[in-house]
């Protein structure tokens, strides 16, 4: 029965969400209970009135991400000492690690260091040490690579804190801690301590654990009020996603007033997947005489993709339509977006009522939850997943070679929303596959978005008959 199947792929999203590691706190959890599961006040939301959360996009992508993310992109390196001879290593022996280190890195499974490490590495193990501002996309190594900086300058025989690493959220902080755990795992006397509220220590007492990560607010007042740190003693200070610290309220501020406190000697390094102007000033502001390491991003393009539009007059007939394309678009992996959390929960029953095998992301679920439903996707459990933008934005799913737009993208003014339209269904160099955009059109004002969309890009779309199943055909092939 159509409503089973439904239900099964419920209790199968139920059953891969438990399945995923239950470290992560629940406090301040976003979920209402199980993924597709919705209250009529949230579910009215349009997917722009969804917060956009950048910390939980974050922690999504290294949850999922098992790997480094390909990556051909040039390195931009600016030094401050321009005298002093460019140098990259291409293997980890080259950087003379130690030998408990390199153990630690092997064990991990790295075999040489990604793009960003070839670079930052020299740079952070110079002598004297060196500041550092780094940018490249998430799932390039940049913890990895800081994680070394600071295991390499430890001293694991001295009690107490001289790396200090600042996150911007719990969960966050756990993830950077257990890649600082594995990593230094043959270093048996190296202690990590976690600032992060809730870790609660009596006044008066002194740390002894050589590496501190923790959360803006709670590692000033350890440092301050509570004086668990000595700030004096600290050797190196990173500043981790500093573009998501600087979207939370009041992190910048702390981080800056901590920054204050440490040693003129004391190496700062800052990372950030990107670099907008908040950000750069930000990094300025901690960060002094650095030197700079920057990712050029590859421009997405709309050159391999085949774009249509069906025309339409109703939600119904758009679902008609899509029905019609499904045996075309699950030859590849599809994702269906919508634009509010209501519509995806709709589509993705109406779906599942047919007999469809969908996934469901939806800004309702908990990030673990989010993860799980990613990651079947990911290895082709399900072949669509329906979601709204403001959930998907951000998770690249390289495989996936279908987007369906059953909403058009626009802005909160109603306005075409190009930037996303691209982001959705561009493909950049490295992945020059061949793709397929469908876009639903079911009114006037939809059609002039379509329209408007179509002029901005100068490319045209073409309009498909989902009844013709001839044209269907072609566009499968
Ligand atoms: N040299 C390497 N060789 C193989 N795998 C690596 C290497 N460096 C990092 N990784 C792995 O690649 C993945 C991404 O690395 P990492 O988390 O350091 O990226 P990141 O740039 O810090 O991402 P984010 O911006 O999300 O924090 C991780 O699973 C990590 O274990």
């Amino acid at each position: 029965m159509a409503t089973d199947s439904w239900a099964l792929a419920v209790d199968e999203q139920e059953a891969a969400v438990k399945s995923v590691s239950g470290f992560i706190s629940r406090r301040g959890g976003r979920s209402r209970g199980p993924g597709i599961i919705k209250t009529s006040t949230t579910a009215e939301k349009t997917d722009e009135e969804e917060k956009e959360d950048r910390a939980a996009q974050s922690l999504l992508n290294k949850l999922i991400r098992s790997n480094l993310v390909d990556n051909t992109n040039q390195v931009e390196v600016l030094q401050r000492d321009p005298n002093s001879p460019l140098y990259s290593v291409k293997s980890f022996e080259e950087l003379r690690l130690k030998p408990q280190l390199l153990q630690g890195v092997y064990a991990m499974g790295f075999n040489r260091p990604s793009k960003i490490q070839e670079n930052a590495l020299p740079m952070m193990l110079a002598e004297p040490p060196q500041n550092l501002i780094a940018q490249s996309q998430s799932g390039t190594g940049k913890t990895a690579a800081f994680v070394l900086a600071m295991l390499s300058r430890v001293e694991p025989a001295e009690r107490y804190p001289q790396c200090l690493c600042l996150s911007p959220t719990y969960e966050l902080a756990l993830q950077t801690g257990k890649v600082i755990e594995q990593m230094g795992k043959f270093y048996p006397e190296l202690k990590l301590a976690y600032a992060v509220r809730g870790n609660k220590l009596e006044r008066g007492q002194k740390i002894s654990e050589q590496i501190v990560i923790g959360t803006p607010g709670t590692v000033l007042d350890w440092c301050s009020k509570l004086k668990f740190i000595d700030p004096k003693k600290i050797k190196v200070f990173v500043l981790d996603e500093a573009d998501v610290m600087i979207a939370t309220q009041g992190h910048q501020d702390q981080s800056i007033r901590i920054q204050r406190m440490l040693p003129r000697n004391c190496q700062m390094l800052l990372f950030s997947a990107t670099f907008e102007d908040s950000v750069w000033k930000f990094a300025q502001k901690v960060v002094p005489d650095p030197n700079i390491i920057k990712l050029k991003r590859e421009e997405e393009t709309l050159d391999t993709i085949k774009q249509y539009y069906v025309l339409c007059s109703s939600r119904d007939e758009k679902f008609q339509a899509l029905c019609n394309l499904y045996g075309a678009i699950t030859i590849a992996q599809a994702m269906i977006f919508c634009h509010t959390r209501k519509t995806a929960s709709w589509l993705a029953a109406e779906l599942s009522k047919e007999g469809h095998q969908v996934a469901l992301l939806s800004g309702e679920m908990m990030v673990e939850q989010r993860a799980a439903v990613i990651e079947r996707f990911r290895e082709g459990k399900e072949k669509v997943l329906v979601t709204t933008n403001v959930c998907a934005r951000g998770i690249d799913v390289e495989q996936v070679s279908v987007v369906i737009n059953f909403d058009l993208p626009v802005d909160k003014d109603g306005n075409p929303d190009n930037e996303t339209y691209l982001h959705r269904i561009g493909r950049t160099g490295r992945f020059g596959k061949r793709g397929l955009a469908v876009n639903m059109v079911d009114s006037k004002h939809s059609m002039n978005i379509l329209n408007r969309i179509q002029e901005h890009f100068n490319k045209k779309i073409e309009r498909l008959d989902t009844d013709d199943l001839d044209e269907i055909e072609k566009i499968a092939n």
